[in-house]
């Protein structure tokens, strides 16, 4: 593709009616073609990290990694300059997608080249874009300039995708809310995840953000309902109020009353002076009762009275104050099984669960697990110090095979336990550590078959000239291209053979011969 065709196919990336996720996608799509890459990622600045918020020929866990600007030369340079930036084939300094190539055999980038550019929206730096090609010499100074070329055209997408996004924040919003709110969508992305399943739950849950109602937060241990909380206070009219945190479960019966509500001098032994309790210090914000089904019975009738009339009495005092608390609260429990049982307050599970969003279980949203895994596995990378951490085929797949009963929690404590076993095994500052299924060390859940670890398809040197015949050669070849479509497609033989554009049952029989089934 010439120059001229680049900036035409990305002006019609541009122009065309196109949600902004899938209109930077097909921008990535397009340079890659044109500069012959391998990857291409466009990264979003948020404070002292980089985040890829559209990539091509990265693994799909790429997009849940962030990448702290300071841990990473290459980053840090592309940031600091204005200009594009090559990196010679043998620059020392590590490259953050080190293991998430795809179209490299094991995700290594050996030799390669790689550029990139800062991108610039209204005189401030807003991300960066970084290209890299699997063939040394792909990259020279005409391509340098055709990139700072292009990355006025992926700033425009950028912008484009912005605008849009506020318009549609906007359309959703009352009016008295609009600066606020125009101000903070793009500020939290700590929710990770983009399955459907997940995309109907924040639409829902920016829904009701801009209600008043208190909402009751359901799901499984671990499933992130805090997060949520969180990001129902962000979005809602009181982001710039106080978020009150209370672990129910933490709170001891005797100690709960004057916790929540506060208490007089002298109201208890011990009480030498008057406390405002945590309603209180959420007055005009938003309090978050965590684990509400743990509380006893006696304060869930004082409770009730706050949300009935709006005042709190403090602990030892007979006048009451109002307060104007939003409530959100959650539980992994059962409430109304447990309002059956007399353990909980029907008045009171009325009261709060006036809008009730269940969060689903990580194993219904199994999209979401491949960005996740690469959230954690990026923050442990950079608590153990390592180059690169990743994992290997079979082990992703047996992400994916697990249930998950622990949720997200139990994700990120496997995923942070098998690094530091990894570590423990002697890794070292410039290593690519590579997590196999036995470190992650889960229990096996599923009928699907297990792939051979030796399905980490390793870079093949032993395939060089006069070691081989090249009949071995080609198979193994074949072989290393059906491992990484099975690992790919999730042991999906139907889909696998559609990613090697393949007859299904060829490529059973293929299989077979190659020892792999
Ligand atoms: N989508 C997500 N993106 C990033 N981190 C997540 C996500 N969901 C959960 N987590 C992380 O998983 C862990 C558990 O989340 P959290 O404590 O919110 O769960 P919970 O639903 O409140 O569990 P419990 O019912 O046991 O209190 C936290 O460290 C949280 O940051």
């Amino acid at each position: 593709m010439h120059d001229v065709s680049l900036l035409e196919t990305l002006i019609a990336d541009l122009v065309t009616d196109l949600p902004a996720a899938i209109r930077l996608e097909k921008v990535v799509k397009t340079l890659r073609t044109h500069f012959h890459c391998g990857a291409v990622v466009i990264l979003k600045r948020e404070q002292e990290m980089l985040r890829p918020i559209a990539s091509v020929g990265l693994a799909r866990e790429a997009l849940g990694r962030r990448y702290l600007i300071a841990q990473h030369p290459r980053l840090a340079a592309i940031t600091a300059a204005r200009e594009a930036i090559r990196f010679e084939p043998d620059s020392p300094l590590p490259d953050p997608y080190d293991g998430l190539i795809e179209e490299s055999p094991d995700g290594m980038l050996a030799v390669h080249d790689c550029m990139g550019i800062s991108l610039y929206i209204e005189g401030q730096i807003w991300g960066v874009l970084t290209l890299d090609a699997l063939t040394p010499g792909t990259f020279d100074e005409h391509t340098m300039h055709a990139l700072q070329r292009a990355s006025l055209l992926v700033e425009a997408a950028v912008r484009m995708s912005m605008i849009e996004e506020h318009v549609r924040a906007l359309r959703n919003q009352p009016r008295d809310n609009q600066q606020r709110y125009s101000n903070s969508i793009h500020e939290n992305h700590d929710i990770i995840g983009r399955s459907s399943r997940l995309m109907n739950v924040m639409q829902e849950l920016a829904v009701v953000a801009q209600s008043d109602l208190p909402v009751l937060l359901l799901g499984e241990t671990g499933v992130g309902k805090e997060l949520f909380a969180r990001q129902l206070h962000q979005q809602s009219t009181r982001s710039q109020q106080p978020l009150i945190y209370v672990n129910c479960a933490a709170l001891p019966e005797t100690l709960a009353e004057s916790e929540l509500f506060g208490h007089t001098r002298g109201a208890f032994s011990g009480a030498s002076q008057e406390r405002a309790g945590r309603f209180d210090s959420a007055d005009g914000g938003t309090i978050f009762l965590d684990e509400v089904g743990e509380l006893p019975l006696s304060i869930q009738a004082k409770l009730l009275r706050v949300l009935q009339n709006g005042e709190i009495q403090r602990l030892g005092s007979d006048r009451s104050h109002r307060v104007n608390v939003r409530i959100v609260a959650a539980t992994n429990r059962d409430l109304q099984q447990q309002v059956k049982t007399g353990d909980f307050r029907a008045d009171l599970y009325h009261r709060l669960s006036v809008y009730p969003l269940p969060i689903p279980p990580l194993r219904e949203r199994d999209d979401d697990i491949a960005l996740l895994a690469g959230h954690f596995l990026e923050l442990n990378r950079t608590r153990i110090g390592v180059r690169a951490l990743r994992l290997s085929p079979a082990a992703e797949q047996a992400l994916h095979r697990y249930d998950w009963p622990g949720n997200v929690r139990e994700l990120e404590h496997t995923i942070s336990r098998a690094a530091i076993k990894a570590l423990s095994r002697g890794a070292h500052r410039n290593d690519i550590v590579t997590i196999d299924a036995a470190l992650l060390d889960l229990p096996i859940t599923a009928t699907q078959p297990t792939l051979p670890e030796q399905s980490t398809v390793e870079p093949a040197p032993y395939m060089a000239l006069g070691t081989m015949s090249l009949r071995d050669a080609i198979d193994e070849l074949q072989r290393q291209f059906i491992l990484q479509a099975l690992t790919k497609s999730g042991y999906n033989w139907a889909q696998a053979a559609r990613l090697l554009d393949m007859d299904p049952s060829n490529l059973h029989k293929l299989a077979s011969r190659l020892g792999l089934k």
